[in-house]
C-alpha cells in the first residue's frame, strides 16, 4: 500500500465500494450488503487511531501496516449492530459472525487429483492448518453441513464451530468479543461461560440454574435460532440470474465431515442435496462461489493466457478492466457461464474475474445480529426469530466483500497443490494402510444426532 500515491488509494478503495454496489449487491440482495463509502480523515486522527488499535489488533494481522498517509478510508456501518433500524439501538444486542467458506465439492472435470471430488477444500486445508502450526485441531465443521439446509447437518456444523471456532466464528455481546479465539495461542472454547453471557438473552425471565443443564439449554437455544435466521429471508438478488448454470453439481456431501461419515456407518443414505430456501443468504453466496466453475486447476492455464496477452500488450490491463472499474459491464460479463473454450482472451479473462469473485464468496464472513424484543411488541414489519423463551429482531449482513486481487491467483494454485498432497500423503494414507477398512469405516461411529 505505501508504494502508491493517495490518487491510487483512493481508487482502490472507491473500487471496493463500486464492486459492493454493482456487483455483490447485484448476487446476494439489497439488505445483506453494506458497501460504505470512501472517507477522508485527518491524518492526525488516522495516526493516533493506528496507535489505539495496535495493541487490539491479531499478531497473524499485524504483518499488514494500516495506511496513514493518504487520509483515505473505508467507512462501513457497524454490522455487529442491527442493520434495519436507521438510528442507534440501545437495547441489548448479540451478533454471531461466521466464516463459512466455501460450501461445495469442486464438479471440474480439470480436477485431476480424485480426492477432491470426495473431501471438500475446508476439511483438507484443515490438516494443512494444524501441521503448520496455525491451528492446535482439526475441527469438526465442515461447510457442506452448513450449506445443506438439513437442521440437523447445520446444528451439527454450528456446534462445531463453538467447539473450535478457529477463524470461523466469532460472537460479540454489544459489540464486544465474547467468544472466538484470535489467534492460535487462544484459550480453549468455554461454554460454561458463553452461556453465562448468554442466557439473559435467551432465558430471561426464568431462574433457570446454573451448571451443565443450563449450558446446554442455551447453547441448543443459540443454535437453533442461528439456523432459522441462516434459513430465512425472501430478499430478492440476481443470484438466481446464476441458476441456469452451474446448479447444484458436485457431491453433496464430503467424505471427510464426521457427520458424513456417521451417517454411512449407520448404513444410511447421502443426505438429499441442498434444501437451502432459494431467498437467503447461504443459498445466494453458494451460488457466488459456484462461478469458480472450472477449479483452480481448470483456471490457472487460462490466467496464464490473459498474462500472456498482459506481457505483450500492458496497456491493454485497463481495458480489461483487471483493477477496476467494477461498474455495470463488469457485472453483466459475470452471467456469462459457458465453459466451451474458444481459445480467446475475452474467454479467459471472463473466467478469471468469476473466479475472483467466487474466490471473494468463498472468504466473506455472515454478520448475524440478534436483539432480543418485548413478547407482545409490534414487530415493526422488521423480521423476527422466536426462541422458545424469547423473541429476537434480527439482521444479516455480509462482510469482507472486497474482490480478491488477479495477482493473487498463481498463490491460490500452488496453495491447493500443497493442501491436497498433503491430505492425500498423511491422513489419507495413514488411513488406507493402517487400518482394515472394515474398521476404518466404524471410527466415529459414536456420534449422537439430536432432534433439533
Ligand atoms: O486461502 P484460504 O482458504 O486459506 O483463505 C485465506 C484465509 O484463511 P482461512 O483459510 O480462512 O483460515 C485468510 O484468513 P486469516 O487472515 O488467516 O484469518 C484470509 O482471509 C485470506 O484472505 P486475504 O489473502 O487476506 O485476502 C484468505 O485467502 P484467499 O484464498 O481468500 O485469498
Ligand atoms: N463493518 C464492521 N462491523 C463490525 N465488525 C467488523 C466490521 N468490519 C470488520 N469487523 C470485524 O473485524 C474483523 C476483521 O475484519 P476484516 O477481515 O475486514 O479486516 P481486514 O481489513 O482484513 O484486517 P487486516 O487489515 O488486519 O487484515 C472481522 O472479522 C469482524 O469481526
Amino acid at each position: 500500500m505505501s508504494s502508491k500515491t493517495s490518487e491510487e488509494i483512493f481508487q482502490h478503495l472507491q473500487n471496493i465500494v463500486d464492486f459492493g454496489k454493482n456487483v455483490m449487491k447485484e448476487f446476494l440482495g439489497e439488505n445483506y450488503v453494506h458497501c460504505g463509502e470512501v472517507v477522508q480523515l485527518p491524518l492526525d486522527f488516522v495516526k493516533q487511531l493506528c496507535l489505539k488499535v495496535q495493541c487490539e489488533r491479531p499478531e497473524s494481522r499485524c504483518d499488514k501496516d494500516l495506511d496513514t498517509l493518504s487520509g483515505y478510508a473505508l467507512c462501513l456501518p457497524n454490522l455487529a449492530r442491527l442493520q434495519t433500524y436507521h438510528f442507534a439501538e440501545h437495547r441489548p444486542i448479540l451478533c454471531v459472525e461466521i466464516k463459512p467458506k466455501c460450501g461445495f465439492i469442486p464438479f471440474s472435470s480439470d480436477v485431476t487429483h480424485e480426492m477432491k471430488h470426495k473431501v471438500c477444500r475446508y476439511c483438507m486445508h484443515q490438516h494443512l492448518k494444524v501441521a503448520t502450526g496455525k491451528w492446535k485441531q482439526i475441527s469438526k465443521y465442515c461447510p457442506l453441513d452448513l450449506y445443506s439446509g438439513n437442521k440437523q447437518r447445520m446444528y451439527f456444523a454450528l456446534k462445531s464451530l463453538l467447539q473450535e471456532a478457529q477463524n470461523n466464528l466469532k460472537i460479540f455481546k454489544n459489540g464486544e468479543l465474547i467468544y472466538g479465539c484470535k489467534d492460535a495461542r487462544s484459550p480453549v472454547a468455554d461454554w460454561s461461560e458463553l452461556a453465562h453471557h448468554l442466557k439473559p438473552f435467551f432465558f430471561p425471565s426464568n431462574g433457570l440454574a446454573s451448571g451443565p443443564h443450563c449450558t446446554r439449554a442455551v447453547i441448543r437455544e443459540l443454535v437453533r435460532v442461528i439456523t432459522r435466521v441462516l434459513l430465512s429471508g425472501s430478499d430478492k438478488g440476481r443470484a438466481g440470474a446464476l441458476r441456469s448454470g452451474p446448479g447444484l453439481r458436485g457431491p453433496p456431501v464430503c467424505e471427510a465431515s464426521p457427520f458424513s461419515r456417521s451417517l454411512r456407518c449407520q448404513g444410511k443414505n447421502t443426505p438429499e442435496r441442498s434444501g437451502l430456501p432459494k431467498g437467503c443468504l447461504l443459498y445466494k453466496t453458494l451460488q457466488v462461489q459456484m462461478l469458480d466453475l472450472l477449479d483452480i486447476e481448470g483456471l490457472y492455464p487460462l490466467y496464464r493466457r490473459v498474462e500472456r496477452y498482459l506481457e505483450e500488450f500492458p496497456e491493454e490491463r485497463k481495458t480489461l478492466q483487471i483493477d477496476g472499474p467494477y461498474d455495470e459491464a463488469f457485472y453483466q460479463r459475470l452471467l456469462d457461464l459457458s465453459t466451451e473454450d474458444d481459445g480467446t482472451v475475452a474467454f479467459a479473462l471472463t473466467k478469471v474475474q468469476q473466479y475472483r469473485v467466487a474466490m471473494t464468496a468463498k472468504d466473506c464472513s455472515i454478520m448475524i445480529a440478534l436483539s432480543p424484543c418485548l413478547q407482545d411488541a409490534s414487530s415493526d414489519q422488521r423480521p423476527i426469530v422466536p426462541s422458545s423463551r424469547s423473541r429476537f429482531a434480527f439482521s444479516v449482513s455480509v462482510l469482507d466483500l472486497d474482490l480478491k486481487p488477479y495477482e493473487s491467483i498463481p498463490h491460490q494454485y500452488k496453495l491447493d497443490g500443497k493442501i491436497v498432497n498433503y491430505y492425500l500423503k498423511t491422513v489419507h494414507a495413514k488411513d488406507a494402510t493402517v487400518m482394515p477398512t472394515r474398521f476404518k469405516e466404524s471410527e466415529d461411529c459414536t456420534l449422537v444426532l439430536h432432534k433439533v
